[in-house]
């Protein structure tokens, strides 16, 4: 369990206000009229029908379903109906695996593709979809940048997030006060920590993650699960800030969030609860007359017993022996429970209040459409500031560039031994094919290394643009740019040691090429990478697809079997034309011979002479129609192309989603 630093707890006791004082602040100034809101009439909209602004969230019979294969399908969510108004906090409750992420999920248009809904949901009485960035989405998982610390993290997500409006400093303040919201200021300075680095706890990782999200106070915010990981008063804390976000600066937000185990206090906060259990709704309606509805329906909450504890326990049929005992001697198992409990909410006025109040709500013919567009930094911004983020995490993952920096360096010196000070005998001809195709074959091979960290950089990616944080083409831009100066480092240290110590091409444009080449290749294997994480976005899958494909290209490029000699469907044409092997190869070749004579000595005594050109032309089938910078563009076309075409595949992946 994470605990809050004592000086977390400080912001109310600083403003001289008792946690009592600050519930009862909360629920006057959040809470009003409708906080009781279970009646139909209209009156009860009133503040909400002046306040345009805000977000109606209404649902109608919603149902998700999810294929089981042969088994048929699966029910996740059943005739679900219910709201969500500015200035309110819905709270979703009920026991694991109920189906209170899919209902969020579904709020929030991110239901999986496998799953299937049907019902309505409507925005402000209309069909319409939460573009990117119109709402925020806290989602279970913490998925954060691990190297960086709390400040960096919220703070470069300001920088992104915020509009190009606001002042650095601005936005700098907003930064630390929502970090300070969040009960996080004596942990700014460290960082966030992950696999095998320990970091903050897991409360702590919690709310950096609501602090990214209610950074720029977008009108419609999802949590999912905000206080797990926290303890009974840093949820408190946590809740009370989140349900003050519902109505500050004079703007009402909606509120909607999923939770576990909130505390007495905690549930004070809520205006509205909905109640799941097994996917359907046993109770939907105010938070505070919940308790009366189950009194009435039998089960009374004991007394000095939390009532959502009380709930959860009464509709928890995972442990049926457990509660069983628990029902204080009653004779029904839970099943009976809460078949008696969803009926007594079908039979009950609130039952029939839901859908007219959903009805209510669409009718309101003054609702605008919601904006499609949140101001944001401008592209050019979002560009610098990813392009600054992703640096510092490439500097800091030491899996990213500097293992890879290293083993090559080490394999460098390996090669500059084996092939040390080849000469320029006719021999050495065999000799610097070999060391150039090991070096353009599997240096750039091991490119995908860097994988597993760019796969993490992706789900960071995907959670971002999800919340319409930035744009993709500025992802795809930073992530080229951050990565060049350590590209250009891989390739600069481990390429001078092995083409210098075995004596490769005496001349600075021969070793400016290499390097250059070499580069190139690195760079679109990680390209190419970037496109089988876009598809498969797991470690090993993904690295063993990515060596599948690299493994192809490599047998096709030309070297293992030459271009002649390959089988022209498929092997030839298209695949040695489209494998960037066979442009590494024949430009290094090229830069390697083209111009060069090499002597050899009979057995008899005589001279031999053998020209580069002969070489390249007879013995590697190298295409001489162009020169080597010609085969040098084709590769940095290569990365243009990839990096496009992951832009691409994100951009329809967008689209195509529900
Ligand atoms: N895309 C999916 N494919 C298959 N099953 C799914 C899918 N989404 C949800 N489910 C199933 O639906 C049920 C509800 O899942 P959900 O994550 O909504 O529960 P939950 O109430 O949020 O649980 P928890 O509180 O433990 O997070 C689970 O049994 C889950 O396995």
């Amino acid at each position: 369990m994470d605990s809050l630093p004592h000086s977390a707890l400080q912001p109310l006791t600083d403003h001289g206000i008792n946690t009592t004082l600050e519930m009862e602040t909360i629920k006057k100034t959040t809470v009003p009229n409708k906080r009781e809101g279970g009646g139909s009439n209209m009156k009860e909209f009133g503040t909400d029908q002046q306040d345009d602004d805000g977000v109606f969230l209404t649902w109608k019979d919603l149902s998700v379903t999810v294929s089981n294969g042969k088994r048929g399908t699966k029910s996740i969510l059943q005739d679900l109906t219910g709201y969500a108004r500015p200035g309110e906090l819905l709270a979703i409750m009920g026991p694991s695996g109920c189906g209170k992420s899919t209902l969020l999920d579904a709020l929030a248009g991110r239901l999986d593709s496998n799953t299937r809904q049907t019902g309505e949901i409507l925005i402000n009485g209309r069909k319409q979809v939460l573009a990117y960035g119109t709402s925020a989405y806290v989602t279970q998982d913490d998925t954060l940048m691990t190297t960086l610390t709390v400040r960096e993290a919220v703070y470069y997500s300001a920088q992104l997030q915020l509009p190009d409006s606001m002042s650095k400093s601005e936005k700098k303040e907003r930064a630390d006060m929502t970090i300070r919201e969040m009960g996080l200021q004596d942990a700014t300075d460290t960082r966030i920590g992950g696999w095998g680095v320990k970091g903050i706890s897991g409360g702590q990782k919690r709310r950096v993650s609501i602090c990214i999200e209610i950074l720029t106070r977008t009108k419609l915010l999802f949590l999912d699960e905000p206080t797990s990981g926290l303890d009974s008063a840093a949820s408190f804390y946590v809740m009370s800030r989140i349900a003050r976000l519902g109505r500050r600066d004079g703007i009402e937000r909606t509120i909607v969030a999923s939770i576990h185990q909130p505390s007495t206090e905690v549930f004070q906060l809520f205006h509205n609860l909905c109640l799941l259990s097994s996917g359907r709704a046993v109770y939907f309606g105010p938070a505070s007359a919940a308790n009366q509805f189950f009194a009435l329906s039998g089960f009374p909450c004991p007394t000095l017993q939390n009532p959502s504890d009380h709930f959860l326990k009464t509709i928890n049929k995972d442990f049926e022996k457990d509660i069983e005992e628990g029902l204080a001697g009653s004779a029904i198992s839970t099943e009976e429970a809460i078949e008696i409990l969803v009926e007594s909410y079908k039979s009950s006025d609130r039952f029939q209040q839901v859908p007219k109040q959903v009805a209510e709500i669409c009718k309101l013919q003054d609702h605008k459409e919601l904006e499609t567009k949140r101001s944001h930094a401008s592209f050019l911004t979002q560009c610098h500031v990813l392009t600054r983020r992703s640096f510092v995490n490439m500097y800091r993952d030491l899996g990213y560039y500097w293992l890879r920096l290293a083993i090559y360096i080490a394999l460098a010196i390996g090669l500059g031994t084996v092939f040390f000070n080849i000469g320029h005998s006719y021999g050495s001809i065999q000799a610097r094919v070999s060391l150039i195709i090991f070096i353009a074959s599997f240096l750039t091979f091991m490119a995908i290394g860097g994988f597993p960290s760019f796969v993490e950089d992706m789900k960071i990616f995907e959670k971002e643009r999800l919340n319409g944080h930035y744009s993709t083409g500025a992802f795809v831009i930073s992530n080229t740019l951050s990565a060049v100066p350590y590209l250009l480092l891989v390739s600069v240290i481990p390429g001078a040691i092995a083409y210098f110590l075995p004596g490769l091409r005496n001349g600075q444009e021969y070793f400016v090429y290499f390097v250059s080449s070499l580069f190139a290749c690195m760079m679109l294997v990680e390209s190419q990478m970037m496109i089988v994480a876009s598809i498969v976005p797991n470690y090993l899958m993904g690295i063993i697809a990515g060596a599948g494909i690299q493994g192809l290209m490599l047998l096709v490029g030309g070297f293992f079997r030459l271009p002649n000699d390959l089988p022209e469907p498929l092997w030839k044409y298209p695949l040695y034309e489209v494998a960037f092997h066979k442009y590494a190869y024949q430009g290094m070749f090229k830069n390697e011979f083209e111009g060069t004579i090499f002597h050899s000595t009979n057995r008899d005594g005589g001279q031999h002479i053998i020209t580069g050109e002969e070489i390249l032309r007879d013995t590697w089938q190298a295409e001489m129609g162009y020169s080597k910078w010609g085969d040098l563009a084709v590769l940095l076309g290569m990365i243009a192309f990839y990096r496009l075409l992951f832009l691409l595949i994100v951009k329809l992946t967008e689209k195509v989603r529900p």
